[in-house]
C-alpha cells in the first residue's frame, strides 16, 4: 500500500483534479487526472489514466446540474472509489489569492481558512471555490493533510514599481497593490522551460495564459517580473466573462450615472463582460471561432488585440524578447488565435511554422524567427501535488 495526494483546482469554469502516488524515493507517480468542465452550463465529467485512456465520463444537461459544491462531492467519492489499495494522506488545493501574508504554501489551519475567507471580496470568482472543498473536507476527513498552494506566490519576484498602484501611499500597506495571478501555471512552465529549452528559459520570456481566465507573464531567468492581472483576477486581458483592464472612470459613471450597486457592477465585470458580454453569445473561444456572427468576430478581434497591446508593454518592461510560450485552454488548442496574434507581433521579428502551430505542441516558431514561439501544456495540479507532497514531507 502507497500513500497518495489528490490535487484539486478550482478554476471559474472548472474543477480540475489529478491523483499522484508518493513512492519511497521515487518522483510522485501520476495516477489519473481529470475534469469537471462548464460549470455554470453543461458540466462536463472525465476521468483519465496517465496514458489518456477515459477511465469515465458523465454529462448533466442545463438545469439538472448540481450545484458546484454538491459536484465537488460526486468527485470525492469517486476518488476515493478508484483509490484501489492506495491510502490517500494528503490534499493539495489551488488559492487563488494569498494576499500580501501568504507568498508560499501553507498548510491549513483554521487560522489560515480566515485569513483567505477575507480575500473572498477580491476574487469572487475563486475564492469561495477553493475554500469551501477545503472545508468539506476538513469536516469529513479531519485526519487527512491539507495545502493550500497560492496563485499569487510566484509573482513575488516582481520589483516594488509593478506592484505599486498609483493611489495615496496608506492604500498601499493596506494590501491595496498589484499580486498578480495564474501562479502555479507559470511555476509549471517556466520549470518545464528550463527542461525543454534550458537557453531561453534564461532570456526574457513572455508566456500567455489564455484560458477562461487569461494573463500574461512577463519572466526574466524564469521569474516573474510583471504580469498582467493586478489587485483582482479581473485586469488585463479580455477573457471569457470579465473585462479585463478598464477605465475606471467608466466604472464611477456606471455607479454614479446608472445607478449600479457595489455587487451588480460585480456581476457586471467578472461574469457578463468579456468574451460573452462583446459577442452577446458565448463566453467559449471554441464557439466564437465557430459561429459566424460577425459580433462574434468583433469580441475575437478585441481579445487579439488586448492581447498584442498588454504583450508590447511586457516587451518594453523586459527591454526586448526572446520567447513566447502559449498556455492552458486556448493558448494550448487554438491555432487560429495564436496565429492571429503572432500575425500582429511581426514587427518583433516573431515567424511561425504554419504547419507546427496547427501541430500545437512545443516549438511553433519558423526556423529563422527572432523570438522562439513554443506551445507548452500547463498543468496546475502537478505543481499542487509537488508542493504538497514536499509540504508533507517537511517537518512544518
Ligand atoms: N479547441 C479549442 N479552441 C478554442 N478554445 C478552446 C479550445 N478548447 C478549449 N478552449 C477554451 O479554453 C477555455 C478553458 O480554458 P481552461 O484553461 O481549461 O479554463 P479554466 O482553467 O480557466 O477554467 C474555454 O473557455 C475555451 O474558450
Ligand atoms: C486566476 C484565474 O483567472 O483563474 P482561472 O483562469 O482558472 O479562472
Ligand atoms: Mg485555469
Amino acid at each position: 500500500m502507497n500513500d497518495a495526494v489528490l490535487a484539486l483546482n478550482a478554476g471559474s469554469s472548472s474543477i480540475k483534479f489529478a491523483l499522484y502516488e508518493i513512492a519511497a524515493g521515487h518522483a510522485a507517480k501520476p495516477l489519473l487526472h481529470g475534469q469537471i468542465e462548464g460549470l455554470g452550463g453543461k458540466p462536463h465529467f472525465t476521468a483519465r489514466d496517465p496514458s489518456g485512456a477515459m477511465l469515465s465520463e458523465q454529462r448533466w444537461t442545463h438545469g439538472e446540474a448540481p450545484d458546484h459544491e454538491a459536484l465537488l462531492g460526486t468527485l470525492l467519492d469517486w476518488v476515493d472509489h478508484h483509490l484501489g489499495s492506495d491510502r490517500l494522506v494528503g490534499v493539495g488545493h489551488r488559492v487563488v489569492h494569498g494576499g500580501a501574508a501568504h507568498g508560499a504554501p501553507e498548510r491549513v489551519t483554521d487560522a489560515l481558512l480566515d485569513d483567505l475567507d477575507r480575500l473572498t471580496p477580491l476574487a469572487p470568482l475563486h475564492q469561495p471555490h477553493s475554500l469551501s472543498p477545503i472545508r468539506a473536507i476538513a469536516r469529513a476527513r479531519p485526519d487527512l493533510a491539507q495545502v493550500a498552494c497560492f496563485d499569487t506566490a510566484f509573482h513575488r519576484t516582481m520589483p516594488a514599481v509593478a506592484t505599486r498602484l498609483a493611489l495615496p501611499r496608506r492604500y498601499e500597506s493596506d494590501g491595496v497593490r498589484r499580486y498578480g495571478f495564474h501562479g502555479l501555471s507559470y511555476e509549471y512552465i517556466a520549470g518545464r522551460l528550463a527542461t525543454v529549452a534550458p537557453a531561453l528559459a534564461e532570456g526574457r520570456v513572455i508566456v500567455a495564459h489564455l484560458g477562461n481566465g487569461a494573463s500574461l507573464c512577463a519572466m526574466h531567468g524564469g521569474a516573474s517580473q510583471d504580469t498582467t492581472m493586478g489587485f483582482t483576477a479581473l485586469d488585463g486581458l479580455v477573457m471569457g466573462t470579465r473585462c479585463g483592464s478598464i477605465d475606471p472612470g467608466a466604472l464611477l459613471y456606471l455607479q454614479q450615472s446608472g445607478g449600479l450597486s457595489a455587487s451588480q457592477l460585480e456581476d457586471l465585470l467578472y461574469r457578463r463582460s468579456g468574451l460573452l458580454g462583446v459577442s452577446g453569445l458565448d463566453s467559449d473561444m471554441r464557439a466564437l471561432l465557430e459561429s459566424s456572427e460577425p459580433a462574434a468576430a468583433e469580441a475575437v478581434a478585441l481579445f487579439i488585440y488586448r492581447f498584442v497591446q498588454l504583450a508590447g508593454g511586457l516587451v518594453a518592461t523586459l527591454g526586448g524578447l526572446d520567447g513566447l510560450v502559449f498556455t492552458a485552454g486556448i493558448g494550448e488548442h487554438a491555432p487560429a488565435i495564436r496565429a492571429a496574434a503572432c500575425a500582429k507581433l511581426d514587427w518583433l521579428g516573431i515567424a511561425l511554422d504554419q504547419r507546427l502551430n496547427h501541430a500545437g505542441n512545443g516549438r511553433i516558431s519558423a526556423a529563422g524567427s527572432r523570438v522562439a514561439v513554443w506551445v507548452i501544456p500547463t498543468d496546475e495540479e502537478a505543481m499542487i501535488a509537488q508542493h504538497t507532497i514536499a509540504m508533507l514531507q517537511s517537518r512544518h
